[in-house]
Parts: structure tokens; C-alpha cells; sequence
């Protein structure tokens, strides 16, 4: 936990009420736990993932805090050298995004202020073809931790696809697995995130319940296939499929925070969800603190199409009325959303449109 986090709120509400699936049991092909994720996947799409009772969850446990210990260093480079590094959202995701950018899909237009470090699968792996982005020293003099990160989040991730594959959409658990294959180029990668704290008073809730909290991330959906998120101190927010009211995730130790993105809504042609979410400043006396989280997203093969999987016959070049495209085009596409440079929102089939995920 970054150094002496003040404690979370007792009472905060509302909070978001997420079910915490233990990876042992999902890893144990237990039945009862896999038809809880499949209901979650089909709600809202956000769980707890408890990684305490397990060797792998462990290992991502630890692997965590010694990250969070790079981030810590990353994010504290001179702003030149973080500077030279940012990725420009047409080209590549990957490197460094400063705070202060709009996001398309924010109705407020307020500027964001998280700062981003995206280190690529593909890089850490040094899988064929990859372009091989130009990282700090201080990222990857670090490699080989992020390298098993990498490998172990992936791997659960693929657990959830796996039981995604065969209990909602009706295929074999290889017809994801082959879209997902970790040495084949895809925008999958670690992200660490800083924010810096704030004033008292400033966090959303605090006085005013319905004033529009400046974002430290905007409200997004992700568009990958799973993300398993780390975070320490309070602000992530979910929007409640019912009220639409924005809902508190309590960071709970031991475990990650999962959720689906917008790729699996495609796959599954629109059998689960993919939650919007979004963080602002954290709660009470947390608010003062920086803010620092730590991701993994999952997402297709770049060559893979977003088809909806759930069809037998697929027709990708749109004469039956439905162009599919290719996981690489997607992204970038999405992620060209990110700052205020662009007008017009993209079309989506399925899934809600976010710059971030
Ligand atoms: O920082 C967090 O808690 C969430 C970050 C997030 O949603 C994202 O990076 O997509
Ligand atoms: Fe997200």
C-alpha cells in the first residue's frame, strides 16, 4: 500500500455492491462459482477477485506491491524525460499520457488528471513483430517483474474467458483462447496510473452530492476483453445500472477489482456487460493523498475481428449489412478519443464508447 494510506471511509454511500469470486474456486472449475461470474458478467460486469487462497493470486498479490513501488519511481521522472515519451494515440498506446485531457465521452468536458505509464505486452515479451517502444531506464530495469505480472494476469484473465467461452456464449473455451494467444502481437498491457492529491472538500460527494467532480479518469468503458485492476486508495466510481447513480468501490486487500470490456460485449453479441466506470478524488481523508493504480487489460489479437462469436456464419466484409473490424483498428481508434483533438464519436454495434480502456 502506498506509504500510510489514511484509512477509507466506514460509511460511503452508495457503494457499489460487487461479489467477490475467489480464484482458487474459479481456478478449481467450481460450478456454483462460475454461475455467480456468469451473472455478474451479464449485470454489470465488475467483481472483486480474491487472490489470497491461491499460489498464482499470491504471486500477483506481491508482484503488485513491488510494482507499485516502480510506479512510484516512474511517475516521479523529470517532466521532460515523461514528456518525450508520450504515445500519440493515432500511432501507438503505448508510453506515457500526461494529465489535462478531455475525453470525447465526457458531457462535462472537464480536464482529466491521471497520468498514465502503458508498457506493451508485446515489449516485455519481445514477441515477433513488436515495435519495441522506447521506455525509461527506470520501467525496464524492472522488466522481468513486469514480465511475470504480464504472464500471471494474462493467464487469469483467460480463466474468465474461458468459462465466458463455454456458459454464455455457447462455444468452445479454445474459440477464445485462440483470439487471446499471449506471444501474438495485441494491444494488451500493464498500466500505472498517478494522480496528484487533492484539497479537502474537493472530492466527489463530499458537500455537494450533485456537483460534477473534476475526473481524475473520465467516465469510460474498457474496450479490451478483461481488466484486472490493482488500486489502494478509494475513487473508483461504477455507474448503477438501475439508478444511473455513480457507486463507490471499496478497495478491499487481497484482492483485484475484474471487469469486462467492450470487446467481449461484441464477441458475445451483447450477452454481457461491460461497466461504465470512472475515478475521481478518493473519499474522506484519503483525498489528500496521491493516487496511484495499477491495471492489466486483456484484450484481442491485433489480426483478430470483433465478430459477434455466438453466430455460426460470419460475413466480415459487410455485405450482410455488418462490417466487422479488426481488434488492431479498433483500438487505436478508441484510444485516438482520448484527448480533445477529435469532434466526432464513433459508431459502436454494441458497446458504449469510452477513450480509455
Ligand atoms: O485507477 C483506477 O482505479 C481505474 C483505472 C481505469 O479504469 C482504467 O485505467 O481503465
Ligand atoms: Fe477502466
Amino acid at each position: 500500500m502506498p506509504s500510510i494510506l489514511p484509512p477509507y471511509p466506514e460509511h460511503l454511500s452508495p457503494e457499489a455492491p460487487l461479489t467477490r469470486i475467489s480464484l482458487s474456486s474459479l481456478l478449481a472449475h467450481d460450478h456454483t462459482i462460475e454461475a455467480a461470474l456468469i451473472s455478474i458478467c451479464q449485470s454489470h460486469g465488475f467483481f472483486y477477485l480474491d487472490l489470497t487462497t491461491h499460489p498464482q493470486g499470491q504471486h500477483l498479490l506481491t508482484t503488485a506491491s513491488t510494482l507499485l513501488t516502480l510506479a512510484e519511481t516512474a511517475f516521479r521522472l523529470p517532466q521532460p524525460t515523461k514528456d518525450a515519451l508520450t504515445f500519440d494515440r493515432t500511432d501507438s498506446l503505448f508510453g506515457y499520457k500526461a494529465g489535462g485531457k478531455i475525453a470525447q465521452t465526457d458531457p462535462h468536458r472537464r480536464q482529466d488528471r491521471a497520468e498514465f505509464w502503458n508498457v506493451s505486452k508485446d515489449d516485455l515479451l519481445a514477441n515477433r513483430g513488436c515495435r519495441a517502444v522506447a521506455y525509461p531506464d527506470a520501467i525496464w530495469a524492472r522488466k522481468t517483474e513486469l514480465r511475470t505480472f504480464v504472464e500471471t494476469a494474462h493467464a487469469v484473465g483467460m480463466r474468465v474467458l474461458e468459462v465466458l467461452a463455454r456458459r454464455v456464449l455457447g462455444v468452445e473455451a479454445g474459440v477464445l483462447e485462440a483470439r487471446h494467444r499471449i506471444g501474438e502481437l495485441s494491444g494488451d498491457h500493464v498500466r500505472m496510473t498517478w494522480a496528484p492529491g487533492e484539497e479537502e472538500g474537493v472530492g466527489a460527494g463530499a458537500e455537494d452530492e450533485e456537483a460534477e467532480p473534476r475526473p481524475t479518469t473520465a467516465p469510460h468503458t474498457d474496450f479490451g476483453s478483461v481488466t484486472l485492476l490493482f488500486n489502494w486508495a478509494g475513487g473508483l466510481q461504477i455507474e448503477s445500472q438501475e439508478s444511473k447513480k455513480w457507486e463507490w468501490v471499496r478497495p478491499l486487500l487481497g484482492h483485484a477489482i475484474c471487469n469486462l470490456g467492450d470487446a467481449m460485449v461484441e464477441f458475445s453479441g451483447g450477452r454481457v456487460m461491460s461497466g461504465k466506470h470512472r475515478v475521481v478524488a478518493a473519499p474522506g481523508e484519503q483525498v489528500k493523498s496521491e493516487r496511484y493504480s495499477l491495471v492489466y487489460f486483456v484484450r484481442p489479437e491485433d489480426e483478430v475481428y470483433l465478430e459477434d462469436l455466438t453466430q455460426s456464419t460470419v460475413n466480415k466484409s459487410g455485405t450482410n449489412g455488418v462490417e466487422y473490424v479488426k481488434a488492431k483498428d479498433w483500438i487505436m481508434k478508441r484510444a485516438e478519443l482520448l484527448g480533445n483533438e477529435m469532434d466526432k464519436p464513433m459508431e459502436s454495434k454494441k458497446s458504449g464508447q469510452s477513450p480509455f480502456g
